[in-house]
């Protein structure tokens, strides 16, 4: 498949997705949102590959939704199409993807970084929901996933004033994993990911799936679920190798079995 606004490479058992529409801060259209479903699907289903890195450009990781796209809108074709409902198939992505981002991250774009599962910026990161300025509230998650992450307090501040959060806030709201500098940026999310991959893939699928349980359960559901998947382990190969491993002071071979 040719694609005109990603851009992707492997590297090992790491997939970088690189959006790439430039003259547009990356703007998310419905051709992205195309291809990018079709890039995560190609890469979920490739059994060499163990994460993912999803990341823009310097100066933006992505500056929101395409407006010039949405603005001629009318109600009836929003509701029938079910505008937005697209990304979450790249929100159920079952590999893990870390969201390496730099420069502007505003409304869909905080809402994609938001869909990854590992956040990690570089100093000059701006994270915002500025659609109340547009007139319109968040439509790919801000509401939740933001409030989820950083709290009603912040979530508020954010999505009703509009106004952009620096890199170092983010961090310290609990948004972002970790911030770098930005040239050091695209290493640090490498190496992440190669860590990630370099574990049993269904060991690492299941701590996504569990973690992200933690948003729609109980805690007493949550934690049955996470025990029956634990207990499902001893029946892989990787288990006995990771621990076998362990005991015998050797470096673990996992096989992803
Ligand atoms: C998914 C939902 C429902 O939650 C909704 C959304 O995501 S709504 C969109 C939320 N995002 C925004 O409101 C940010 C819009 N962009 C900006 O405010 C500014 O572009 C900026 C502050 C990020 C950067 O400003 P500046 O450096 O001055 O660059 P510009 O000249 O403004 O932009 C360059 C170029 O990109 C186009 N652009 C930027 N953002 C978008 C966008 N979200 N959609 C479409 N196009 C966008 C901008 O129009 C410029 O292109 P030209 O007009 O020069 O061709």
């Amino acid at each position: 498949m040719a694609l005109n606004t990603l851009k992707t490479e492997t590297r090992g058992r790491v997939a970088i997705i690189t959006l790439n529409r430039p003259d547009a801060l990356n703007a998310l259209n419905s051709e992205l949102l195309g291809e990018l479903r079709e890039t995560m699907a190609k890469f979920g289903d490739d059994e060499k590959i163990g994460a993912i890195v999803l990341t823009g450009s310097e100066k933006a990781f992505a500056a929101g939704a395409d407006i010039k796209e949405m603005q001629p809108l009318d109600y009836v074709g929003a509701y029938m199409n079910d505008f937005f409902e697209g990304w979450s198939a790249v929100a159920n992505t079952r590999k893990p993807v870390i969201a390496a981002v730099s420069g502007y991250a505003l409304g869909g774009g905080c809402e994609l970084a938001m869909m990854c599962d590992i956040i990690i910026a570089s100093d000059t990161a701006k994270f915002g929901q500025p659609e109340i300025t547009l007139g319109v509230i968040p439509g790919m998650g801000g509401t939740q996933r933001l409030t989820r992450a950083i709290g009603k307090a912040k979530a508020m501040d954010l999505c009703l004033t509009g106004r952009f959060m620096e890199a170092e806030e983010a961090e310290r709201s609990g948004l972002v994993a970790r911030v770098v500098a930005a040239d050091d940026l695209m290493a640090t999310a490498i190496k992440a990911a190669e860590k990630i991959a370099g574990f049993s893939l269904p060991v690492a699928m299941m701590v996504k799936e569990s973690v992200n349980r933690a948003d729609e359960m109980t805690l007493a559901e949550g934690l049955r679920f996470e025990r029956r998947l634990f207990h499902s382990l001893f029946a892989t190969e990787d288990q006995k190798e990771g621990m076998g491993a362990f005991v015998e002071k050797r470096k673990a071979q996992f096989k992803h079995r």
